[in-house]
């Protein structure tokens, strides 16, 4: 399969993905700070009137969507680890994520719910190219093997079996020195009437 290419919704390059970059570092950086008190509510201030201006600048969920090329994946959400498509040929792709300090659970290792989220969105990826029906996430298997460093890149392979009619079962790994931290079974399933919306 050739690729795919970016769609018109893609957001690398642009100010919006400049904004998805400061409030991540934002969202890094108020995690665990050592403010005092006076300052923080100063600084709570701020970031409320930024997002004011966001709010009253008006929303539109289209800009949100997933660009559908290689490169650093932002959708314009902050939640999600970005993780960078080195790879890809329509069935497997391959890259690296790295888990901010967001995403931190315990003594320097990421939080098992954000790895289960980063594992819902790459399959959820991986399943928009396999068809242009909308599948939904019906069972995700996430298997801790080994501790997902935070601030650092992590190899990831995720890759898709052969669609079973409305059912897909699809797969991914993160791994370091060739060592397997999580491994992940997803399996998605178009729904019998479908979802308007994305
Ligand atoms: C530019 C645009 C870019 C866009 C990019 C977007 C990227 C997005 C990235 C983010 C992505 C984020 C993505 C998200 O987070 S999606 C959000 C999280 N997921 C949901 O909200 C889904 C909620 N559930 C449903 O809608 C329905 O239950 C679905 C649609 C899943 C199935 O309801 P439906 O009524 O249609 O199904 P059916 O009853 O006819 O069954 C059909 C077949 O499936 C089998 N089955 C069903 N469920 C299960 C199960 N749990 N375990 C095992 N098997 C199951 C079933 O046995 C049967 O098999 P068979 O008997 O035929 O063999």
């Amino acid at each position: 399969m050739t690729h795919p290419g970016s769609s018109p919704l893609d957001e690398r390059g642009t100010p919006r993905a400049e904004l998805a970059q400061a409030t991540r570092a934002l969202q890094d950086e108020v995690r665990g700070t050592r403010i005092d008190g006076r300052r923080a509510r100063e600084l709570a201030g701020i970031v409320a009137e930024v997002a004011r201006e966001l709010r009253d600048s008006g929303a539109d969920d289209e800009v949100g969507r997933l660009h559908m090329g290689p490169g650093p994946v932002n959708r314009g959400q902050t939640l999600s680890p970005v993780y960078n498509v080195d790879t890809w040929d329509g069935r497997r792709m391959q890259g690296t994520v790295t888990f901010a300090r967001f995403h931190h659970g315990s003594v320097g290792t990421a939080h098992g719910g954000a790895i289960g989220l980063w594992a819902d969105d790459v399959l959820g990826r991986l399943s928009r190219e396999l068809s242009e029906g909308r599948a939904r996430t019906a069972c995700l298997h996430v298997q801790y093997r080994a501790s997902v460093p935070v601030g650092a890149p992590v190899w990831f392979t995720a890759w898709a079996d052969d669609a079973d009619g409305r059912k897909r079962e699809l797969h991914a790994t993160l791994e370091d020195d060739g060592t397997a931290l999580v491994t992940v079974d997803g399996l998605f399933v178009e729904p019998r009437i479908p979802l308007n919306g994305h």
